[in-house]
């Protein structure tokens, strides 16, 4: 049966189908009277068949369209993809979504790779040069040592040659064949040649007994010291045993095998993968390299098409077992995903040296004079020992691993970073205890190291003053012209009018389970830290979060859901992996559970910070080197008058916060015979009170600046200014002065 709209579906149909046929057909005209006549009658013949009503409406489905060939006016019967009527996307489609490869290779258009190779050829020249300059009184000492044999060696060789010794077994052997002819000619010519060469022996022996006499008590000092170096050095080096070199080898080169793509298919027949272990022993290659293999930085690269229904994360999982098909240390194997292609292209890096023993990575700002935050902070290396970086503007971090994996040594990186731009305000809290990051206090504005209550109520009590900062800067910006900040977000330029009070604000909360997971202030600075991981970006607020144990208890989910980088040492399983890197992170086989204890410290997954996630370890700042840092920093910070807060020596919660109460504020502006007002009023008269800090609230902002003291907003009946009665959100009286008691009693308390 027809749909009544069957005939308008026929329309678009034929228009289509008309746009199709011209582009098929190179624009011929096709007589679309005929064609609806033919399918007219072929739909009606085809009301006889069961399916006749489903074929009809798929063909005039707009979705289904792509199904058609184009013969499909005939009968619109969905057509098989394997049709040979259907072509599949045409050549520019398919040359659009293809790779390029670079014409220039990247180490020529990467400068930081070729200073980094440049870097490596120039110490290696130099090492060598300085190791045998150094054991050059041992080489000389070798060399006269070796002299007198050198000489017997030499004297010997040539009174050989004079009577012609190399001929002697010819001759005995044609004696013994009693071959007298020819026995005759070589005796005859041995007489010639010794006549001739015991001659010159003569000649030159006495010549050089001469020279040697002239030498040793006529020549000048300089003469005799050059005769008898070269002397020296000519027997010296004649005299040496073969197997004594005079030098030692300055480096002992790392010879590692070159990979071939035999051994790759070796290697991955053996992991414990069903479909390739078969397709091998079936003579098959079971996987297929995409490209040929390269050599990428100091490593190789094979690109691999894994066989249908393997993935990248599978070969992930068994990577122990195949760095030791590969007969390659762990650290040196590393299947990765390539996010361009589909789930099972693998790109399977082969280092010619393990990550962990790289040893420390020298930080790429550790002699800089300063640095911008804007630009990105280096971090470490990658395996293939290229340079990575983080961005800190517009980012917040989380960094998660098991005990003593290397969070504080990544949080100096960080902190180091940032604190070479003297224009950061830092906000620093490690509640462990241990001091890691004490040398950098003399720069905070606010600082606490501790794992006691008070620590942590410090640290609860920043993210509470945060969250009232994130409010006010989201004000400012919004009162700035738009031609100065176009994108409603911090710029170096805005940053740098100190007058907007916007410069941008690194906070670091270390361990910060232990202020998650605390019983009083733990579930308030949960939802503080998420309201400022949302809002604050934009605004130059910067969270950084590192935390042992990622569980929902100690990191509260609407964190984890949206920090923009993670970095993630070794954890202990697929939960804390997710939670640090992001859900699915484990399935599609970035794994950070892969790295071993201790051995692999610094190594770490970073995600965000790059397309990819790639592997990262991190660059190492000892106490020594931190301290160095932080004294830089100090004193760009006292030649631009940046210093605040805690550095200053000032009253930290005063310092910590902004110069105004926010309660004391509300009390203000409504009245105690004002039982009920709502929130927007609240602002208008707050923004009369203090334009300078409260100009451009709006209802909402006060809802979100009082929740952290507790007071509830509720719906209040009221009358607008043009007298009609309605509801909005507000407070009442009560709860304020609740607030306000609750508050100065804990204060007393303290
Ligand atoms: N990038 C690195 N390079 C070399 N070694 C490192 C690196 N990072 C960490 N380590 C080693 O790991 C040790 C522990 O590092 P760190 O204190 O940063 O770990 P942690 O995860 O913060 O530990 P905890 O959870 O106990 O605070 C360091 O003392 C150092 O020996």
């Amino acid at each position: 049966m027809k749909h009544p709209d069957d005939s308008n579906n026929d329309k678009d149909l034929f228009a289509r189908l008309e746009a199709d046929l011209a582009a098929d057909f190179g624009g011929d005209v096709v007589d679309l009277d005929k064609a609806r006549t033919a399918r007219t009658a072929s739909a009606d013949a085809d009301t006889d068949r069961p399916d006749s009503a489903d074929a009809a409406s798929a063909g005039s489905h707009p979705d289904r369209s792509a199904d058609l060939g184009p013969d499909a006016s005939d009968d619109a019967k969905p057509v098989l993809a394997d049709s040979p009527a259907v072509s599949g996307p045409g050549y520019l489609d398919r040359i659009k979504g293809s790779k390029r490869i670079p014409v220039v290779p990247v180490w020529l258009t990467s400068r930081a790779e070729f200073t980094d190779a440049s870097k490596w050829i120039g110490g290696h020249i130099w090492h060598t040069v300085w190791f045998h300059a150094f054991r050059s009184p041992l080489y000389v000492g070798k060399f006269a040592l070796r002299t007198p044999a050198g000489f017997a060696r030499t004297v010997a060789r040539v009174l050989r040659w004079s009577i012609d010794a190399e001929g002697e077994p010819l001759r005995q052997a044609e004696a013994r064949r009693e071959n007298s002819e020819l026995y005759l000619k070589l005796s005859r010519q041995r007489d010639r040649r010794v006549r001739l060469r015991v001659a010159l022996t003569l000649i030159s022996g006495l010549g050089s007994l001469g020279v040697a006499l002239y030498l040793a008590f006529g020549a000048s000092p300089l003469t005799q010291f050059l005769a008898a170096m070269l002397a020296v050095g000519t027997f010296g080096y004649l005299g040496a045993p073969a197997d004594a070199p005079i030098s030692s080898r300055a480096v002992v080169k790392t010879e590692v095998q070159k990979l071939t793509s035999d051994m790759v298919v070796k290697a991955m027949a053996s992991i414990g993968i069903g479909q390739i272990a078969n397709a091998v022993a079936k003579g098959q290659e079971g996987i297929k390299f995409v490209a040929p293999i390269t050599r990428e930085g100091p490593g190789w690269r094979a690109d691999i098409d894994l066989p249908l229904g393997v993935t990248v994360a599978d070969v992930a999982d068994r990577r122990a077992r195949l760095a030791s098909a590969l007969r390659r240390p762990l650290g040196c194997v590393w299947p990765d995903p390539d996010p361009n292609e589909h789930e099972g292209r693998l790109v399977l890096w082969v280092g010619d040296r393990d990550l962990s023993k790289t040893g420390a990575v020298k930080w790429g700002l550790a002699n800089a004079k300063r640095h911008d935050i804007f630009a990105r902070i280096p971090f470490g290396i990658d395996p293939r020992g290229r340079a990575q970086y983080v961005p800190l503007i517009q980012h917040n971090v989380l960094i998660g691993s098991l005990p003593g994996q290397g969070k504080t040594s990544s949080i100096r990186v960080l902190a180091c970073g940032a604190a070479m731009d003297p224009t950061v305000e830092m906000w620093l809290h490690e509640n462990k205890g241990t001091g890691d990051l004490d040398a950098l206090e003399c720069i905070s504005h606010r600082f606490v190291s501790g794992i006691d209550d008070e620590s942590v109520k410090y640290a609860a009590d920043s993210l509470k003053l945060l969250r009232v900062e994130v409010m006010r800067r989201a004000a400012a910006i919004k009162a700035l012209p738009r031609d100065l900040c176009p994108d409603k977000r911090i710029t170096r330029q805005i940053a740098d009018k100190k007058s907007l009070k916007l410069r941008p604000l690194l906070a670091i909360f270390d361990e910060c389970q232990n202020l998650f997971a605390h019983p009083e202030y733990g579930k308030q600075a949960g939802e503080d830290a998420e309201f400022i991981i949302k809002l604050g970006r934009a605004l130059g607020v910067i969270l950084v979060l590192a935390t042992q144990r990622p569980d929902k208890e100690s990191l509260p989910t609407g964190i984890s859901g949206n920090v923009s980088i993670r970095f993630c040492l070794k954890v202990a399983g697929q939960v804390e992996n997710d939670m640090i890197l992001g859900t699915s992170a484990y399935k599609n086989g970035v794994r950070a559970t892969q790295f071993r204890p201790e051995i692999d410290a610094g190594n770490g997954y970073l995600a965000g910070a790059t397309a990819l996630p790639v592997v990262v370890r991190t660059a190492y700042l000892d106490d020594p080197a931190t301290d160095a840092i932080a004294q830089r920093a100090l004193a760009l910070r006292k030649a631009e008058g940046t210093l605040s807060g805690h550095a200053l020596g000032e009253d930290a919660e005063r310092a910590a916060g902004p110069s105004y109460d926010l309660l004391a504020d509300i009390a203000a502006v409504v009245p105690t015979t004002e039982e009920r007002v709502w929130n927007e009023r609240i602002a208008a008269r707050l923004a009369e009170l203090r334009p300078e800090v409260y100009a451009g609230w709006k209802g909402e902002t006060v809802t979100s600046a009082i929740k952290p003291y507790g007071i509830r907003t509720r719906d209040i009946a009221g009358t607008t200014d043009d007298g009609t009665r309605t509801t909005r959100r507000g407070i009442t009286r009560a709860d304020l002065t609740t607030a306000i008691t609750e508050r100065d009693g804990k204060k007393g308390a303290a």
